[in-house]
């Protein structure tokens, strides 16, 4: 499996299973999309969501049969289905209508192989416009947790790295800098300890130690040649 990053804003994720798993599933794509959770019963944690997660997910209390399924699909145009209730037979007939017209399917009742446009949810650790994703290839998803609770503390202030890379990145495409000593600027700056110390305590300065940083890297550079 090859992990690709889906952008879901303006699009409706369509959840079956209103559980613990259909919850989750509810709250990580309300980040960005419209979420339809389909379900006689809906657990306590849909209770807990935020404001803007409570904005996004909308709640219909039905328990379609198996034979329904396509209707569904067809009223909500999703561009991702999420099989997540606790009924095998309906689980499958929502891969099956998905797969029919196309649309992404998420059968979290699943693991191992996989057919084409059946995708698996990873772990994600985001900070900013970084994220991580951990997935096990469906072997081990309590070790995918795991491991996204130890890439938390990893990438603190990847975030504020990656505004202020950008930011410069823009600024010496517009100088005279050539690819090559574009490009080593640039990774002088996300190598740098002085940058992310000052990420890291908070100080105004990291864009000036960012300049100085890539200012040093360019004239050695100048000096060598
Ligand atoms: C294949 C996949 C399909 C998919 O859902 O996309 C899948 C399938 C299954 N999960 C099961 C169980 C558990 N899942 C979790 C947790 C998570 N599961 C997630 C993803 C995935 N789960 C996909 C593969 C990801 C990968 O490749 O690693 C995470 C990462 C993302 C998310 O769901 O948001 C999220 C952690 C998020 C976080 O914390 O960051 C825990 C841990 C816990 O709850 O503490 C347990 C119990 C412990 C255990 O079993 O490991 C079962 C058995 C159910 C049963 O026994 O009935 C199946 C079905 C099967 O294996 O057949
Ligand atoms: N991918 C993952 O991370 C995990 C997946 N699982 C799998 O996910 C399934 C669901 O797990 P939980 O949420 O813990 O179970 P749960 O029992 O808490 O929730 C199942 C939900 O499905 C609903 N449901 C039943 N029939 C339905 C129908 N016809 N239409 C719509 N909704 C219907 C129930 O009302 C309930 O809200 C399990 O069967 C298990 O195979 C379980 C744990 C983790």
């Amino acid at each position: 499996m090859i992990p690709l990053y889906h952008d879901f804003s303006e699009e409706t994720v369509l959840v079956f299973g209103g559980g613990s798993v259909g919850a989750r599933k509810a709250r990580r794509f309300a980040r960005e999309a419209t979420v339809v959770v389909v379900s006689p019963t809906f657990d306590d944690r849909f209770e807990e969501f935020d404001e803007s997660e409570q904005a996004a997910v909308d709640r219909i209390r039905a328990a379609p049969e198996p034979e329904a399924v396509g209707e569904w699909l067809d009223r909500f145009e999703p561009a991702m289905v999420v099989a997540a209730t606790d009924h095998t037979e309906l689980n499958r007939a929502v891969g099956e209508a998905a797969d029919e017209r196309g649309l992404l399917i998420n059968r979290t009742d699943r693991s191992g192989s996989r057919d084409v446009g059946s995708v698996v949810v990873p772990a994600t650790v985001r900070d900013g416009p970084v994220s991580v994703a951990v997935s096990t290839g469906g072997k081990s998803p309590a070790l995918s947790r795991y491991l996204r609770q130890q890439i938390e503390t990893e990438i603190q202030d990847a975030g504020a790295m990656a505004e202020l890379t950008g930011e410069l990145r823009s600024e010496i495409k517009e100088s005279d800098y050539s690819a090559a000593d574009r490009r080593a600027a640039v990774r002088s700056v996300v190598r740098s300890s002085s940058v992310w110390k000052a990420l890291h305590t908070g100080t105004p300065n990291a864009e000036k130690e960012a300049e100085r940083v890539m200012a040093a890297e360019h004239d050695d550079k100048g000096a060598s040649r």
